[in-house]
């Protein structure tokens, strides 16, 4: 047969079968049409040994976006697109990739798992009327087909299916542009003066890498994020709602905000900035915590400066002010009232990190910062609520080395011995450090960033040293003033003793001859 007689006859069996196929569609009852449908599909499954699984992109009552689906698209986006001939590029909301590229309708791409090979398609079907739909901007209903073959059954739907699932969604926290959160007061007429969460992206670049610390402390900070992050089970057979406090506290400029930054890069977490002043109450801040989201951190920098939440210091305040005048002042007693009302209290905030609410959404990590960790409440860092207290200090030579290799890139100079027994005689913060590093011009050499350096580094050792002899004479001429007022104490004590004594004396002589001569008078004088 030639091909052209080939062709032909292909061509009129097709048309045979669209005649019977159109036929069975227009006389065949539908309830008959269903039996031989079911049927057939039956016939076919018994003698075709291989087995399907459906993952619609719409699913639920209201149609919801089917998460699995998300992330099997992720998977398959990064795991077996690189077979498939033919790829969508789609820009997707929230990546932090500009192009997403997936497997166009009707592409076939194949996986291995454990050595079993199975096979992905990409379809969809086009509903004929729909009167209205949940669909949102398109009406197509798309799905992926998973076929393998029947022996591997148990595997693919024990195994397989939660792995790429897992890795899915992995894939898609990997590849998500993470977000800041500052809490902002609402100019939103009916939720007028709430505080509002708004978000940008966040873009900060700092990472371990290039954070200044000593490499020990910095390993020792990463494996207890690792720990974390990979500790749900952890948490979960303990008991304990998954989170984990930090404390970091330190002199300004010793990398604090830069911590927080290096940590959400390395977790991949977003960040919550949670500004307390400006937060009404604590119904307020509960209501913003539960708007947090799972794989995020809680900042609250400066925590010493958020007022009322030391307790110490608030205690002492209203002993001083009901001990005072102010306690008769009515217009006082009215702000202390409003204050007692309308702010977040420290038991708020302690309800915030370890009460009931705190635990919704999991996988959160909440830091604090202060330039003054003596001042804080100890109930509000005990262990368990700040379960890690992380002392950011003056820069180390270990910690300059950091900084020299990224301002500088260098390892290695014959300067750095003069640079080292600097750093051991003064203190200096890594971000006067990074300031005095950083080229001022774009010819300066890395020589000259070390020079300054160093010129800083003595300037700062003298100033340290005459501060230090100031202070000590000061606290010299305190000690002088305090013995001599107390010999002055001394003598003016001998010599009121003395009066005393000769007072009595005289008392007594005087007392006596009055004595005398009212015996001698019959009456006193
Ligand atoms: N440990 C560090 N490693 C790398 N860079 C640092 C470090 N500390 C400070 N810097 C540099 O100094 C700048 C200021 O540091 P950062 O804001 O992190 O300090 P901080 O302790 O949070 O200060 P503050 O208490 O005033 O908020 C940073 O932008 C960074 O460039």
């Amino acid at each position: 047969m030639s091909p052209g007689e080939m062709f032909t006859h292909f061509g009129s069996a097709i048309g045979g079968l669209a005649v019977i196929w159109a036929m069975f569609q227009q006389y065949i009852p539908p309830q008959l049409r269903e039996h031989v449908e079911r049927y057939t599909h039956k016939l076919v499954s018994f003698v075709n040994p291989y087995i399907q699984i459906v993952f619609p992109e719409f699913a639920g009552e209201k149609l919801k976006s089917s998460e699995a689906y998300t992330a099997i698209q992720n998977y398959l986006m990064e795991n077996a697109t690189a077979g498939a001939k033919r790829l969508r590029a789609d820009s997707i909301k929230d990546s932090s990739q500009p192009l997403i590229l997936s497997m166009d309708d009707h592409e076939e791409v194949t996986d291995v798992f454990k050595g079993v090979k199975v096979r992905w398609s990409s379809n969809k079907t086009t509903p004929k009327s729909m009167s209205f739909s949940f669909y949102p901007k398109t009406e197509d209903r798309r799905f992926y087909q998973l076929t393998f073959h029947r022996q591997h059954r148990e595997l693919i739907t024990q195994s397989y299916v939660k792995h790429i699932l897992t890795e899915g969604k992995a894939i898609a926290v990997k590849n998500r542009q993470r977000k800041l959160y500052t809490n902002n007061p609402s100019d939103d007429w009916h939720s007028y003066k709430q505080t509002k969460w708004s978000h940008v992206v966040f873009e900060h670049p700092a990472t371990f890498e290039t954070l200044a610390m000593e490499p020990t402390k910095k390993q020792e900070i990463m494996n207890d994020l690792i720990k974390f992050s990979k500790g749900k089970e952890y948490y979960n057979k303990i008991g304990k709602a998954w989170k984990r406090g930090y404390l970091l506290y330190g002199p300004p400029g010793t990398g604090k905000s830069t911590m927080i930054a290096a940590m959400a890069n390395f977790l991949n977490y977003d960040v919550y900035d949670l500004e307390l002043t400006t937060v009404k109450d604590n119904t307020e801040l509960r209501k913003l915590l539960i708007e947090t989201s799972g794989k995020s951190i809680i900042v609250i920098e400066d925590i010493d400066c958020s007022l009322d939440l030391t307790g110490q210091r608030k205690k002492k305040e209203e002993e001083e002010d009901d001990n005072g005048k102010e306690k008769d002042n009515p217009m006082k007693k009215m702000e202390k009232e409003e204050k007692k009302g309308s702010k977040v209290t420290l038991s708020g905030l302690l309800n915030f990190i370890d009460g009931i609410w705190s635990a919704c959404g999991g996988e959160r990590v909440i830091i604090f910062t202060t330039n003054h960790v003596d001042k804080l409440d100890p109930a509000l860092i005990r262990r368990g609520r700040m379960d890690k207290h992380i002392e950011m200090s003056y820069c180390s030579f270990e910690a300059f080395k950091v900084l020299a290799r990224n301002y500088l890139d260098i390892e290695d100079h014959p300067l750095l011995p003069t640079i080292s027994r600097l750093f051991d005689e003064t203190k200096m913060t890594p971000a006067d450090v990074a300031e005095n590093l950083m080229p001022k011009s774009d010819n300066e050499d890395a020589e000259t960033g070390l020079r300054n350096l160093i010129e800083a580094l003595k300037e700062a050792k003298e100033l340290e040293e005459r501060n230090k002899a100031e202070e000590e004479k000061r606290a010299k001429a305190e000690k002088e003033e305090q013995e001599k007022k107390e010999h002055g104490d001394e003598e003016e004590a001998k010599e009121s003793r003395a009066s005393d004594k000769e007072v009595k004396e005289n008392g007594v002589i005087n007392g006596g001859v009055a004595a005398q001569e009212v015996k001698e008078n019959g009456f006193a004088a």
